[in-house]
């Protein structure tokens, strides 16, 4: 058969390929992602990266028995192509399809799963351990990427890997890239080894004899380099501080180096870290030349790469737009990132205000913290972490800001369903684990506009707050040119009622009305409130429709459990008010990838559904004479 790609059943078939095969097998799987990508979208830029890596790591490794921990795994495309999953690749991200991340329930290649930065050495090192203590022989390798290491829990977890095991690969794979360009001294330090000609050659000289001649040569070469390397980068390099024996750096698109290189590991006896040059996007010259869209996008033009262009603006520009002119009128206010730049769209605040522009890296923890610590000095930092990424640094928010009552305020992007990212992304739980936090206020706008005076209310707020937005567009509301302060805690009556009163929080607004119009045809009255606050609720609100009403309904884009609907139950129960609450929202399971639009249907999410789920009530309601039906 012409497609090597095709005929790779698993791993094993990997392994009965030639060199001249294995290369043209690279070429064909780059090939593939390209055009397969274009239609679904997806992680394209990180997995171009990454071919030859995946490809002498499956070459020289034996998954399922030895385990491959990718960090992210928004990088594990190739390593779902060549472990049985290729028939099923143009699924990926589609619903009902493939993953687009590591799953351990789509495969037993799989080993672990993830999402969220840092966690492939400490997975790693804990089947590791795992290993040794049952008397196993397989090998685990962990590959990660340059900005991983900006993570707190990479070094967490490099602080223990050489006093717990001493068989453990990690694999750098080093593109200089986050998403954004990498940051900060770790992205330096990176940059001087490999831009070290000395060093360079001497560990490319290295690697290629461990292949030929053996390992004594080679070792030779290797201390030399780390001399040079001590010479030039300072008291010692940094890994080997840490008891992982340096390698590197080397071509990570050399193929015959790699498996080299990777068999020579697989013999060691102490815990090794190869430093891997690659190029992410290589091979497709419109992501190179944008490297930052192309780390992961929607559909594109497979041959120019271009996408449909965007129309209405996202929530994130607006965002990004309004703290923009906060920050113009107030020189406290400062805008912080933990390497999400672009999807956060402070891409758009970093030219206007630079020097109030911070990204820290993928470190969501100390982005709080450094957070709080200027605000002890009059400053008024906007943190904008997506919702899912934000659970990371629950601690900070509890024992550092909102203990201290330090005025930082969380800007919660992706609030809500993620879509084609899945769980790992969904931002499901921010009402529940901030709404049990003293001192902090959670808002949830309805429109752009609302999300502009939110940002307002929370810059004039002596204490913490948080603003939760969902991902992409709102309905379009125009923003005024002044924002206005809002009433802590005060709900917005879109529409008064006496039947039922219903609780649309943010993005649920819209079904609210549509389930309230239903209602209005079968002759019930029917209020409509936008909460605005998630905490503190409204509790005279809950308290004058409570007393009124025959029903409570409250609509969230957030887990029931410790959501928006439990705050409202709360509030009544704590009023003494025994009216029934029906709360729509996400059950108590994890949602899978998909539309958001389909999945809110499935999940009950909808006016229609939350029709049927207070049938029972407005008959009880009916029965009571309090409607005449
Ligand atoms: C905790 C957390 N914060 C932010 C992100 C968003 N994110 C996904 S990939 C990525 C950059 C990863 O860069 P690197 O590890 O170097 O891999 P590359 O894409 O360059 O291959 C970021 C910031 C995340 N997944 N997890
Ligand atoms: C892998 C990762 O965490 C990010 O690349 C994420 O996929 C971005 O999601 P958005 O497209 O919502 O910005
Ligand atoms: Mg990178």
């Amino acid at each position: 058969m012409s497609n090597i790609l095709e005929t790779i059943e698993s791993p094993a078939d990997i392994k009965k390929l030639s060199l001249p095969q294995l290369e043209t097998l690279a070429a064909e799987i780059r090939e593939r992602l390209i055009h397969s990508v274009s239609k679904t979208g997806g992680h394209i830029g990180p997995n171009l990266g990454v071919v030859e890596l995946t490809i002498a790591m499956h070459y020289v490794f034996d998954t399922p028995t030895d385990s491959f921990v990718f960090d992210v795994s928004h990088q594990a495309y190739v390593h779902k192509l060549l472990t049985g999953r290729e028939k099923l690749f143009h699924t990926i991200r589609q619903p009902g399809g493939l993953n687009g991340f590591m799953l351990r329930t789509e495969s037993e290649h799989d080993s672990y799963g993830a999402g969220h930065a840092g966690t492939a050495l400490s997975a790693a090192l804990g089947m590791a351990v795992a290993r040794d203590m049952s008397g196993g022989s397989e090998h685990i390798v962990a590959l990660a990427g340059d900005a991983a290491f900006t993570n707190g829990i990479s070094f967490e977890a490099l602080n223990n890997i050489a006093s717990q095991t001493k068989r453990m690969i990690v694999v750098l794979n080093d593109n200089a890239w986050s998403i954004d360009k990498n940051v900060g001294a770790i992205a330096e330090y990176f940059h001087k080894i490999v831009t070290n000609p000395t060093i360079a050659g001497l560990h490319e000289r290295a690697s290629g004899l461990i292949g030929r001649f053996g390992g004594k040569t080679a070792t030779h070469l290797r201390k030399k380099a780390e001399e040079a390397a001590k010479g030039l980068i300072g008291p010692g390099m940094l890994f080997e501080e840490f008891g992982l024996t340096y390698f590197g750096p080397l071509d990570g698109h050399n193929l015959p180096l790699l498996i080299d290189t990777f068999k020579f590991l697989k013999q060691q006896n102490r815990p090794v870290i190869l430093h891997a040059i690659t190029q992410k996007s290589r091979g497709f010259q419109p992501a190179i030349e944008q490297q930052k869209k192309f780390h992961g996008l929607g559909p594109y033009n497979a041959e120019t790469g271009e996408t449909k262009p965007t129309g209405q603006k996202t929530y994130s520009e607006i965002f990004a737009e309004s703290l923009s002119k906060l920050a113009t009128a107030n020189d406290k206010v400062v805008a912080i990132t933990a390497a999400m730049p672009n999807g956060t769209a402070l891409d758009l605040f970093r030219p206007l205000h630079p020097t109030r522009y911070f990204d820290v890296g993928i470190a969501e923890e100390h982005a709080v913290i450094f957070a709080a610590g200027m605000a002890t000095k009059g400053y008024k930092p906007f943190v904008a972490i997506y919702s899912t990424f934000l659970q990371r640094a629950f601690d900070q928010i509890v024992h550092d800001v909102c203990l201290q009552e330090l005025p930082v305020v969380f800007c919660m992007d992706r609030g809500g369903l993620s879509g084609d990212d899945g769980p790992t992304h969904h931002g499901l739980f921010d009402i529940s684990y901030l709404r049990s936090v003293p001192n902090l206020i959670h808002m949830v706008p309805k429109d752009e506009d609302e999300l502009a005076d939110m940002m307002y209310t929370a810059m004039l707020h002596p204490g913490p707050s948080a603003i939760r937005y969902p991902r992409g567009v709102g309905p379009g509301t125009p923003v005024k040119v002044k924002p206005e302060a809002l009433a802590i805690g005060k709900a917005e009556i879109i529409q008064d009622g006496e039947d039922v009163a219903i609780f649309g929080l943010g993005a649920m607004l819209p079904e609210a009305i549509r389930l309230a119009a239903m209602l209005e045809r079968e002759g019930i009255s029917v209020a409509i409130v936008n909460p605005r606050f998630a905490k503190p609720v409204d509790a005279a609100c809950v308290e004058a429709y409570g007393k009124r009403c025959g029903l409570l309904v409250t609509m969230e884009d957030h887990v029931l459990a410790g959501g928006f609907g439990s705050a409202i139950l709360e509030c009544a129960n704590d009023q003494e008010i025994a009216t029934p609450v029906v709360r729509i929202g996400w059950p108590d399971e994890f949602i899978e990838h998909g539309k958001p639009d389909a999945l809110r249907a499935k999940y009950g999410l909808t006016a229609e559904a939350a029709l049927d789920k207070i049938q029972p009530y407005l008959a009880t309601l009916r029965r009571a004479h309090m409607i005449t039906s």
